[in-house]
């Protein structure tokens, strides 16, 4: 897997690949490996598959939850926060490196990484899953200040598929997610059209 999120000015954009392997065999191609937490939350999910997806039911329960007691909205700090708990707390029973990414009006657009042993860090530009161990030459180079969106957006989809190109466990398609004030879009793109070599 390779996923990714950055914020850029008014939002964040999320960005995995769509490879589910078991071994060298591709057991799905076109997995959504972005899934949603609140309206404007979302998770990028890297290692097992069964563990994350669980992970990620948990977390929107319990966001669901929090959001009828509380009242108001989660904030992305606050569905971090949760996934990071509960990620420690089962560090040894659990693979999943996550990204937890969105938008809310406190904050505006923000990223927080979660990988393996249930650290969170909050970050300006978030790699993760095996194929990012081939990009982060790359996303250093590439990475600006103050993007837009469109410049975001781009920059998201080479990484990845760039990673894609050279991970065994990467591959398939490029889903990205894009969340703004003004709502969610989200888009795939072929995978493979980057040139080799
Ligand atoms: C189908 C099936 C059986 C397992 C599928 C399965 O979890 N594959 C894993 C690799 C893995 C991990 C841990 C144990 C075994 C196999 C996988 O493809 N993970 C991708 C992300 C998830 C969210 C789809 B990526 O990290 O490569």
């Amino acid at each position: 897997t390779t996923i990714m999120a950055v914020p850029f000015k008014g939002g964040v954009v999320l960005g995995a690949d769509s490879r589910v392997s078991t071994g060298t065999y591709v057991a799905n191609r076109a997995s959504d490996k972005i899934a949603q937490l609140t309206e404007n939350i979302f998770c990028c999910r890297s290692g097992s598959a069964a563990d994350t997806q669980a992970l990620t039911d948990y977390v929107k329960f319990y966001l669901q939850q929090w959001e009828v007691e509380s009242g108001r909205p989660a904030t992305v700090k606050v569905a971090a926060h949760l996934m990071r708990k509960i990620c420690y707390q089962n560090k040894d029973n659990l693979s999943a490196g996550v990204i937890v990414a969105g938008w809310d009006p406190v904050s505006k657009g923000q990223v927080y990484n979660i990988p393996l042993g249930g650290t969170c860090i909050e970050m300006k530009c978030a790699i993760g899953g095996s194929g990012s161990t081939y990009i982060y030459g790359l996303t250093d180079a590439l990475y600006k200040e103050n993007m837009g969106k469109q410049e975001t957006l781009d920059f998201v989809k080479k990484s990845i598929s760039h990673a894609m190109a050279r991970d065994g466990s990467s591959g398939g398609i490029i889903r990205t997610c894009v969340v703004t004030e003004d709502g969610v879009e989200r888009e795939y793109i072929p995978g493979n059209k980057l040139p080799y070599g």
